[in-house]
């Protein structure tokens, strides 16, 4: 691969038709005057892996809560396919309650939306096999592992089979082993389910191994530096972690991020 194959574009403006997310001038403003976000133009094709990449603090979590309806934006228009109702929202933590079991924690979206008991169930043991869980319906948190909760985090956002996933640094407090098999399963999961998923890191490693798109963002206020296509041979695996490609597509993206943080660490 030559560095002129890693494509190198202006983000999109305005919504097109396939559109599953839609963001123009989007800007955030908290209290004291904090300027969290934007200008933020960003667009995201139905069925696309979007990597946001960006330093501590520079606005992530603010663009997922906008895009996720959590959070209203200062200013700017946000757009999400089937207004918004077909989302799946996987945090940093696995927000589990301790309380209850496994298969209680991920039936909570659908009682949430009141769906009816008898069909219930099967979705919840559905998404739990999803997640290589199925043996862990009626165990309790604190008997799993960092990285069963997360699956359980997983499990729960999949349940009400959404047409959008975003995930905020999901896999950032796990160790690397776990954090790899993880990365692997959602990446099946992705070609298994075609649903778009949003999925924020500080990681230039991660953003490339999993994504198709990584969309660098400038520290605050989050606005977008660069992005970067991953064009690389499907599926992936531990082949592509561990080839040249790889790595030459990680060194152009932490020279992109580098250059969106102004520290210039890495020079061309
Ligand atoms: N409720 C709030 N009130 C005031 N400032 C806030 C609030 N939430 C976030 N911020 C500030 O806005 C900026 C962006 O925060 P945000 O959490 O979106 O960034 P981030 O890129 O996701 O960071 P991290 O990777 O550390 O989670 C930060 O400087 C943060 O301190």
């Amino acid at each position: 691969m030559t560095e002129s194959a890693l494509a190198l574009s202006k983000a999109d403006t305005g919504p097109r038709a396939g559109d599953a997310v839609s963001l123009k001038g989007v800007t955030k403003l908290y209290d004291r005057g904090v300027a969290a976000l934007g200008p933020l133009d960003f667009n995201v094709r139905d069925g696309d892996f979007v990597s946001l990449l960006g330093p501590s603090g520079c606005g992530k979590s603010t663009a997922l809560r906008i895009i996720a309806g959590l959070s209203a934006p200062t200013s700017g228009t946000v757009r999400v396919a089937g207004g918004g109702r077909s989302i799946g929202f996987v945090f940093q933590e696995p927000t589990l309650m301790p309380w209850a079991s496994v298969r209680d924690n991920v039936a909570l979206p659908l009682k949430l939306a009141h769906r009816p008991r008898t069909d219930i169930g099967g979705h919840v043991e559905a998404a739990l096999a999803r997640v290589g869980l199925a043996e862990f319906a009626a165990a309790y948190p604190r008997q799993l592992s960092g990285g069963m909760r997360m699956r359980v985090s997983l499990a729960r956002a999949l349940v009400t089979d959404p047409d959008i996933l975003l995930m905020d640094e999901p896999f950032a407090a796990l160790d690397e082993i776990t954090r790899f098999r993880l990365n692997n399963d959602l990446l099946a999961l992705w070609r298994d389910l075609r649903k778009t998923v949003i999925f924020v890191t500080h990681s230039v490693f991660e953003s490339v191994y999993l994504a198709r798109r990584v969309v660098v963002m400038t520290p605050r206020p989050g606005r977008i530096s660069a992005e970067y296509r991953i064009d690389t041979a499907e599926p992936r695996g531990e082949d592509f972690r561990t080839s040249a490609e790889y790595a030459a597509y990680c060194r152009e993206v932490s020279i992109g991020l580098s250059l969106a943080t102004g520290k210039g660490a890495l020079r061309r």
